[in-house]
């Protein structure tokens, strides 16, 4: 098994900082590399692929502002997701702190630099980047998070995001296409949650009439209106305690979103009907599929409630870019809905693997679930073809944005190894011929790639 790799990034314009860091750090059996540009920053991340980047906001040519210093995180990340990123920020920029979590930053850190306060951070992100290295070589199949299978590392990052939210009392928006999982990560957030004992409570703010939302949000009185028989919560006072997850917040009446900002701000409502105050203590969640941003713009959606719930954003990718995903989740939604479908032991066909590896997913995770459930059911023989899936499988032309050459060999190498199994029914000897090496280089390679032999 290769080693973990405990290198560190030092990007910092300010060659004092950045002589005094690189000192600092040759304490830390670790390897230090120094950049002072976000161009010399993306060769050493391809040179050296450090597990830790310490990285300052202000790089030229944008010294005094973020740009630059945004546009590294995300092509740093955007290279090698698993990089834990540690920004540096001055004293009054706690704003641009949060945008970098959210772009996917690991932690911050405020300037002036204290080192022995900033090793603790270090050692923290040496230490995730270690447990998520090993976990990679035990187990690549991981549910970082309640509900959310992926193998990407974007998603675990988001994954890791989420845990720091959930132990946090800010209001986070969740935004992404329909069907990535919006949903799942409210409820994984509350789940990690001190309401996590109290109620989850959902509510669709598309799906309910204009004229009903504010009484099923506040609820009402006995005699508020025609049909009011008797004294009724509404979802609010239903969550007490616990986490209020207003799905499709977009979708929300402009006349609502007055009521909806006075009881995020005073964490007090009113019944429909009602005269008393009555206080509550919950968290919010909300989500949306969409650009409320623009909805400001077009004045639709409030400014001030768009930031008193966007306290931070949290972005979940589509399906579509996030790697080998599709594949991993059909296998587990095979495995999970087989019982209910009485098809015990199918497997997914290579066919059907390439169809799945090729659709675009419009609807992703939903739109991969319900055609496992159709193929469950269509399915005759004992693997799901991509006729099965209702996909067909086209000639690809391939792209590739890879790291450097080590990893674009790499990706070859465990993509025909892969491929010789899964065509060769996970038969060793019979791979090995396919691919023209001998059975021990077979498994030696394998055993590199920590491939096991899947007998499901
Ligand atoms: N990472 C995941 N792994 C496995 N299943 C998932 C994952 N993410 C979502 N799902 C499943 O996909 C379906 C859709 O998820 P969810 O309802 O959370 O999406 P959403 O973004 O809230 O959708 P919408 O915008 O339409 O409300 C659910 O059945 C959920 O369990």
């Amino acid at each position: 098994m290769s080693e973990f790799d405990k290198t560190i990034l030092i990007i910092e314009d300010d060659e004092g900082l950045q002589r005094q860091l690189k000192w600092h750090f040759d304490d830390f059996e670790s390897t230090i590399v120094t950049a002072s540009t976000l161009t010399e920053a993306i060769a050493a991340v391809r040179l050296y692929e450090p597990s830790v980047v310490i990285q300052d906001l202000g790089l030229p040519p944008d010294e005094e502002g973020v740009t630059e210093g945004f546009k590294c995180i995300r092509e740093i990340l955007s290279l090698k997701p698993a990089t834990k990123i540690i920004v540096l920020t001055g004293k009054n920029d706690h704003s641009n702190a949060l945008r970098s979590i959210e772009l996917g930053a690991f932690d911050f850190y405020l300037k002036p630099v204290d080192t022995d306060m900033l090793d603790n951070v270090v050692s923290q992100a040496f230490r995730l980047a270690k447990l998520e290295w090993e976990n990679q070589q035990t187990s690549p199949e991981i549910e970082p998070l309640q509900g959310v299978i992926t193998s990407d590392t974007k998603m675990a990052n988001i994954c890791r995001m989420a845990l720091k939210i959930a132990s946090s009392n800010i209001t986070a928006t969740i935004l992404g296409e329909s069907g990535t999982g919006k949903e799942v990560f409210a409820r994984a957030i509350h789940a990690n949650s001190r309401q996590s004992e109290h109620e989850f409570v959902a509510i669709n703010c598309a799906a309910v009439p204009e004229n009903l939302m504010e009484s099923e949000l506040f609820g009402y009185e006995k005699g508020a209106f025609t049909g009011a028989a008797k004294q009724t919560i509404g979802k609010v006072e239903q969550a007490q305690g616990g986490t209020l997850f207003l799905d499709e917040i977009g979708d929300m009446p402009l006349q609502l979103q007055a009521k909806l900002l006075r009881f995020l701000q005073q964490r007090t409502i009113e019944r429909v009907g009602g005269r008393k105050e009555i206080a509550v203590d919950l968290r919010v969640i909300c989500a949306t599929n969409k650009n409320l941003e623009a909805m400001v713009k077009d004045g639709t959606f409030r400014e001030d409630l768009y930031y008193r719930i966007c306290e931070i954003e949290v972005n979940l990718p589509p399906l579509r870019e996030r790697g080998s995903d599709a594949c991993l989740i059909a296998k587990k939604l095979v495995t999970k809905h087989a019982g209910n479908y009485a098809q015990k032991s199918l497997k997914i066909s290579d066919d059907a693997l390439e169809a799945i590896r090729q659709h675009d997913w419009p609807g992703n995770i939903r739109e991969l679930e319900n055609k496992v459930k159709r193929a469950l059911v269509l399915c005759d023989g004992k693997s799901i073809s991509a006729f099965d899936l209702d996909l067909s499988v086209e000639s690809e032309t391939p792209t590739v944005d890879l790291i450097n050459l080590k990893e674009a060999r790499k990706q070859a190498e465990v993509s025909a190894i892969s491929s010789a199994l899964e065509i060769s029914q996970q038969n060793v000897t019979a791979a090995a011929k396919l691919l023209g090496v001998t059975r021990p280089t077979l498994y030696d390679m394998m055993k590199k790639y920590n491939f096991t032999i899947d007998n499901t």
